[in-house]
Parts: C-alpha cells; structure tokens; sequence
C-alpha cells in the first residue's frame, strides 16, 4: 500500500494532540483528524471552563465572609453573564494551544471533518481517503445519559451544556455525587444556586473517605443538600423538574444536571466494522495502549481506563514514544495523580489506604499530619483538612490530602512512589517557610522518624559525647 502519512490520529482533545505533536516534532508525516472542535473536551466543555467556574464561585464565597482578618468586604453579587463571560475568556486565553494553526507549525497536517476508518490502514476525511501503518485512535468520550424513567421528556444538563446556560438556576439537582457533581454542587451553591445532590453510594467514591468527609462537611456548611438514593425517575418541564429516587425521596428543582459518568466513545467512525475489541468502557488495549487489530492504539478517554487530561496526555506521549522509536513503550500508573477542585481540595497519589489494605493487608503504616499543625495554614486561618501517607516499610504507596491547594502538593510523592526519590530526601529537604509543603516533609519525615530518634543513633549520639567530654 502507498501510504499518505506515517500515522493518523482521530480526535483532537488532549489525547490526540499529544500523540500527533509528539509524532510531528520528531519529523513523522502525521495527519490530525478532530470532527467537531480543538482542544476537545477539557478545554471546551470539561477542565477549563469548570474551574473557570470554580474560580468565580470560590471569590463569592470569599466575599460572603465579610468580615474576616479585620477586613470587611461587600456582600457579593453574582451576574451569571459575566461569570459566563469569564468562563468563555478563559477558553478563549487557552484555545490557541490546541489550535490548527499551532499543530500545523509543529508539522501535522490538521483536517476538520469526520473521521471513519476504512481499513486497518485507512481512513476516509472530507472526501479524502489517508493511508498509514499506524492509526491512533483518541475519540475521547461524553456523558452518560442513565436509563432513569421520563429522562428524555424532561430538559436536563450535562457538561456539555452546563456552561452556556442563560441563568443562574434557583434550585440545580444534580444526579450523582461524583467528581463533576461535587465541583458544580458547590461552585453552584456558592454563587447563589440552591444544590441537592442525588447518589446512591459513597459520595466521591474513588477517594480516601476521610479526606471525602472533609469536603462533605464543608459543603453541608455552605448549604449543599445531599440525598442518598438512585434517581429512578424524572419528570416535569423547563423550570420545574422532579427527581424520585429509589428510596422514596421527592426533589424537585429548576434545573436538572447529569454528572452520572462517561461513556467512551467508540461507535460511529467503523471500530466496529474492523472488530477492534472493547473490554469495561471503551476499547480494550494492552499496556502499550494497542487495540486488538494490528498497528491502531486507542488513548484517553475512548479506551478502558482513567479518564483525566493528563492521563490522556501521557498515553499521547506515550504512543508517540513507541511510534517514533519503534520500541515498546508501557505506561505505568503506580504513581497516577489526581485532584478534585472543591474546596477543599481533594488529591490522591497512588494507592488510598483502602486499595494499599486489599493489595497489602496490614502490612503497612499510615502516618497523618493535620494542616492545623502547619504554621502557614494557621497563619492564613484555613487549616481544614489533613495529608494522610500510606507506606509499605519506608517506600511510600500513596498520598491522600485534603486541604486548600492540596492538588500542588502531590508533586514529590510523584518521585518517592516511583522510586527517583526517597522518603528521607523529602523529610530531611530544605522546604521554604511557611509553606504547606512543609506537610509534605513533616509526613516523610514520620516515616524516618522511630529509626532516627531510635535506640542505635541514641547510642551512637551517648557514645559522641561521651568521648568529646572525655578529650576536651
Ligand atoms: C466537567 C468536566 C471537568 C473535568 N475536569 C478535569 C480536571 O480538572 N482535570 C482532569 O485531569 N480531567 C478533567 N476532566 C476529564 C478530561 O476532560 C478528559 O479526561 C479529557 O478531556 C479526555 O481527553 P481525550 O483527548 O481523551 O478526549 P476528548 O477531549 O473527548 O477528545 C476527543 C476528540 O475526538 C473528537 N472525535 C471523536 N470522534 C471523532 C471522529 N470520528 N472524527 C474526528 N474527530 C472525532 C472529538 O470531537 C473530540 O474533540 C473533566 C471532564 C469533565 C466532563
Ligand atoms: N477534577 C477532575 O480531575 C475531574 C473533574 C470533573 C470530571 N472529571 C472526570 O470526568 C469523569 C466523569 O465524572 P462524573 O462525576 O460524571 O463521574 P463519576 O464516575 O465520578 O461519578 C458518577 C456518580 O454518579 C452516580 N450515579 C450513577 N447513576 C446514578 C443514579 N441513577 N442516581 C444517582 N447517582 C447515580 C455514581 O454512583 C457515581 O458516584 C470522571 O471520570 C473524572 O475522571 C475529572
């Protein structure tokens, strides 16, 4: 076959454009396929515009603190337009990242349509039909709409709709307590919104429940509503929506958000017709990211798997590695991060204590250290939350936190989990005070702690001192 291109990327979000910049900087041939727009979901309707959101919604809350510190502030008035203005200029500050424009001067050649694929080697775009010997699929995926009874004859959000909204809603329910329920419940609430929150099971499921019950607590403080039950069935109309839930309960709101997961998208572009296998949510892949048919992978979202911008970036990274060197490339996720934006934040780095507990048994230590202990938290009067490590001996198996501007603080432990650093580098570093790293290094420290203040550096400290008294 007469190939167009070395590789053909089908999908333009955080995923594809890795892989296809990473492919284009070493000088391969890369075609850049995306249906609908840059930059995909984060910039458009996930990532960037919920923190956008969060940002506005976190200045209100402030705001309604009025006095604090000695210092009044005005009561806060929140126009929606111009929280929406806000979130739309962070897009468009970003977009020019993920733009045609930018991955063209980095080499690939961009084309806007459809993508479907023809062939193991081919794809048909626009009229055009590109050949390649690899093909790398990152389509990405979108909300799941549950099968909840009269969903379809009632207006419901999702985020890819959540954003462009013409109101402020009086009342938002929100079906499921996950990551994008609980950012959204309470940027919401803090901007004026009633919130109830419907969730069947534990709320932020994937997390330590003790950094979980921080939040919680903090959103329950702020007026956030939450119902345990499934939503098993909706009506009503614009303005006046009802949720029933399997436990009896009645919410009705004005408007009605799904934050119910997502489903990877895999259908429609002719996976199916070249019997490219699924396994979970999404394509099946190995640790290389290749999919059941020979030479086409599948990244990111679209495949079984963390679905997070960075992950999707990595695998991009990483599938690029293996195509540009033609050698075997696995991603490896013993030290994945991640971090919900509530406040306070919540961030996890490899294992919580309960997934160390199922692979580990009691065989490991958990040491906490309370940010009401850290002296730049207590000087900032926000010392709510707690970094909990969970250690097998002294190699560190993950990091939970909770707290303001957790997220920042899980960098190191990216290099103890992996092994680059160790847990005496980080509790014996130099650590600028007052900062809430300084957590990071009383936790590592804890680990050291019984071994440098134990009975043979005693004994070798008695010995020292014994001789200097004796020789001076
Ligand atoms: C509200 C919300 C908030 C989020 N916040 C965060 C966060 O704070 N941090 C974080 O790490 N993650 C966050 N995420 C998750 C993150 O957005 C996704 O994991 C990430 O965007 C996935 O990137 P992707 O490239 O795999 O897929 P996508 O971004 O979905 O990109 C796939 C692209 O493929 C295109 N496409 C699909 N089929 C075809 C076809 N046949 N032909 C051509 N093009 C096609 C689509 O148009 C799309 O642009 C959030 C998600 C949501 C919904
Ligand atoms: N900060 C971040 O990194 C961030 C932020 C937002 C989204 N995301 C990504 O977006 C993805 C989707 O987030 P999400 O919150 O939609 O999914 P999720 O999987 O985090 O949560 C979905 C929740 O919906 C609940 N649910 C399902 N059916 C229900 C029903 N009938 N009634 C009530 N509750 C029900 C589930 O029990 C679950 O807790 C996640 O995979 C996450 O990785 C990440």
């Amino acid at each position: 076959m007469k190939f167009t291109h070395d590789v053909i990327v089908i999908g333009g979000g955080a995923a594809g454009l890795t892989a296809a910049g990473g492919c284009a900087l070493f000088g391969l041939k890369v075609a850049l396929i995306e249906g609908h727009k840059m930059g995909g979901e984060c910039l458009n309707n996930g990532c960037v515009p919920s923190k956008a959101l969060i940002t506005a919604a976190k200045r209100a809350a402030e705001a309604r603190e009025e006095k604090r510190f000695g210092v009044t502030l005005a009561a806060p008035q929140v126009d929606w337009t111009g929280v929406r203005g806000h979130i739309r200029d962070a897009i468009a500050g970003i977009e020019h990242h993920d733009s045609v424009e930018t991955f063209e001067e980095m080499g690939c050649e961009v084309l806007l349509g459809h993508a479907r694929m023809t062939g193991r080697q081919s794809v048909e775009v626009a009229g055009r039909t590109l050949h390649a010997p690899r093909i790398v699929i990152a389509t990405g995926s979108e909300p799941v709409v549950p099968p909840i009874e009269g969903i379809h004859d009632v207006p419901y959000l999702t985020n890819e709709n959540l954003f462009e909204i013409d109101e402020l809603p009086g009342h938002l329910v929100i079906i499921g307590g996950g990551v994008i329920g609980m950012e959204m419940a309470q940027s919401f609430r803090r901007l004026g919104s009633e919130v109830t929150v419907i969730e069947p099971h534990d709320l932020m499921g994937r997390d330590d429940p003790e950094s979980v019950a921080v939040v919680v607590d903090t959103m329950k403080g702020e007026g956030v509503r939450f119902v345990h039950g499934a939503a098993k069935k909706v009506e009503g109309e614009a303005g006046q929506v009802t949720v029933h839930t399997d436990g009896g309960e009645t919410v009705s709101g004005t408007h009605l958000l799904l934050a119910v997961g997502r489903r990877a998208r895999v259908r429609g572009f002719g996976a199916e017709d070249l019997g490219i296998a699924l396994g979970g949510n999404g394509f099946r892949v190995d640790a290389r990211r290749r999919t059941s048919v020979k030479g086409i992978y599948a990244i990111g979202d679209c495949r079984a798997g963390p679905r997070l911008t960075h992950v999707s970036g990595y695998e991009g990274s990483n599938v690029a590695l293996e195509i540009v060197t033609g050698l075997p490339t696995k991603v490896d996720y013993k030290a994945l991060p991640w971090c919900t934006y509530t406040e306070p934040e919540v961030a996890q780095i490899g294992m919580t204590e309960a997934d160390a507990r199922k692979a580990h048994g009691d065989n490991i230590t958990v040491v906490r250290e309370e940010f009401s202990e850290n002296e730049r938290a207590v000087a900032e009067g926000y010392t709510r939350g707690h970094m909990k490590m969970v250690l097998k001996g002294k190699k560190v198996l993950g990091v939970s936190i909770v707290g303001r501007n957790a997220g920042e603080l899980l960098l190191p432990f990216t290099q103890s989990i992996t092994g680059k650093s160790s847990t005496f580098a980080l509790g014996s570093a130099i650590i600028a005070y007052p900062t809430r790293s300084e957590i990071s290094k009383a936790s590592a420290f804890s680990a050291w702690e019984q071994t440098v203040f134990g009975g043979l550096p005693k004994k070798y400290a008695a010995l020292v001192a014994r001789l200097r008294r004796a020789l001076s």
